[in-house]
């Protein structure tokens, strides 16, 4: 079966040692990229807890791989119910209950183990705030629908391209009584500006993929036939630039809107590298050594 219509067979393999319900997971065959996908078209692709646990998951292994330096985020589709396409419709609102997301409810419930004991969950914000300090950038793929939670995601990834003909982006937080006061609305006031940000939540107006370019929250719309073989061609092109460069890019980029921990994340990067001098060395094997450091070869740059 087909992962999804837009999906290259040829260009991914699955990632081993991965049993994922809610999610495909893939690398790249030529680029060093992963293609993670919400796999739930027929639900809009609409996140539950086990989706959100899969998708913390996939993005950590993600991060921890130092062959791979971008991650492509999608929806798999379309739906083999009525067609339909999405990257994400946020959370799953048949298995909500009164304190979060429930695990076991539902059309499809969680196999043994699957979570039955657990607490209901509102979890989806720590996948984000992983996105933002994973150390690559992550490109956002939306082949259709961006809604409500799925909205947030789009906003908070580094880059989003759009299928020209079946993107849609709305955000119905406050149609469900859903508030994303965090990344999804005061970031994306940061992309749109306020008033279009208010605008988007305040009116839940459906905007198209040309639409959303010329806002700004999205970079591109290209034909739905040609959407993953761009984000191959960005993600090729990103990985061929130098990692340590991307990173402290992406963390620059974050730094005023993370605040002080948007500092504390640059600056642990600057301390790698700081580590990576002879300086440091010598700080080191002082200590080590027994001995007073001499830093008096190091020049007081400027
Ligand atoms: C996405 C739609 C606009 C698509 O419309 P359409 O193409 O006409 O398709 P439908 O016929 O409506 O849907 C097809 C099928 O999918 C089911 N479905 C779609 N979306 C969801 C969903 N979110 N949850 C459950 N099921 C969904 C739909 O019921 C149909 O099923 P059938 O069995 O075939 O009938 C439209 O579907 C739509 O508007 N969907 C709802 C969008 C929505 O309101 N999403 C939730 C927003 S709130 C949110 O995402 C929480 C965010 C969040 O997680 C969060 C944020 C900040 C702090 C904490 C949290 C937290 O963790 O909660």
């Amino acid at each position: 079966m087909s992962v999804s219509e837009t999906f290259d067979p040829d260009a991914w393999e699955p990632v081993d040692g991965f049993d994922f319900r809610d999610l495909t997971y893939h690398r790249g065959t030529d680029v060093p990229a992963v293609r993670i996908a919400f796999d739930r078209p027929a639900k809009r692709n609409a996140f539950r807890p086990e989706t959100v646990d899969e998708l913390y998951t996939a993005l950590d292994d993600a991060k921890r791989r130092t062959d791979i330096g971008c991650v492509v985020l999608t929806g798999n589709g379309p739906s083999p119910k009525d067609g339909g396409r999405s990257f994400c419709s946020g959370g799953d609102q048949a298995i909500r209950g009164d304190a979060g997301y429930e695990y076991t409810a539902g059309e499809d419930p969680a196999p043994d183990g699957g979570g039955g004991q657990q607490a209901p969950r509102l979890h989806i914000l720590e996948v984000q705030r992983l996105i933002r300090h994973l150390p690559k950038p992550v490109l956002c793929v939306v082949p259709g629908w961006a809604v409500g939670g799925g909205h947030s995601l789009h906003v908070v990834c580094d880059m989003t391209l759009a299928s020209a003909e079946h993107a849609k982006f709305l955000q119905t937080d406050p149609d469900v009584a859903s508030f994303d006061a965090g990344f999804g609305s005061a970031y994306l006031a940061n992309q749109v500006g306020h008033k279009k940000a208010r605008e988007v939540f305040f009116l839940g107006k459906t905007y198209s993929a040309e639409e959303a370019v010329e806002m700004g929250m999205a970079n591109a719309a290209v034909p739905h036939d040609e959407l993953e073989d761009v984000a191959l061609e960005w993600a090729a092109e990103m990985t061929s630039k130098s990692p340590m460069a991307m990173r402290m890019l992406k963390y620059a980029f974050n730094m005023d809107t993370d605040g002080l921990v948007g500092q504390q994340v640059f600056a642990g990067e600057a301390t790698r590298l700081g580590y990576m001098t002879d300086e440091a060395a010598e700080g080191r094997d002082a200590f080590n050594e027994g001995r007073d450091p001499d830093f008096s070869e190091f020049p007081w740059h400027y």
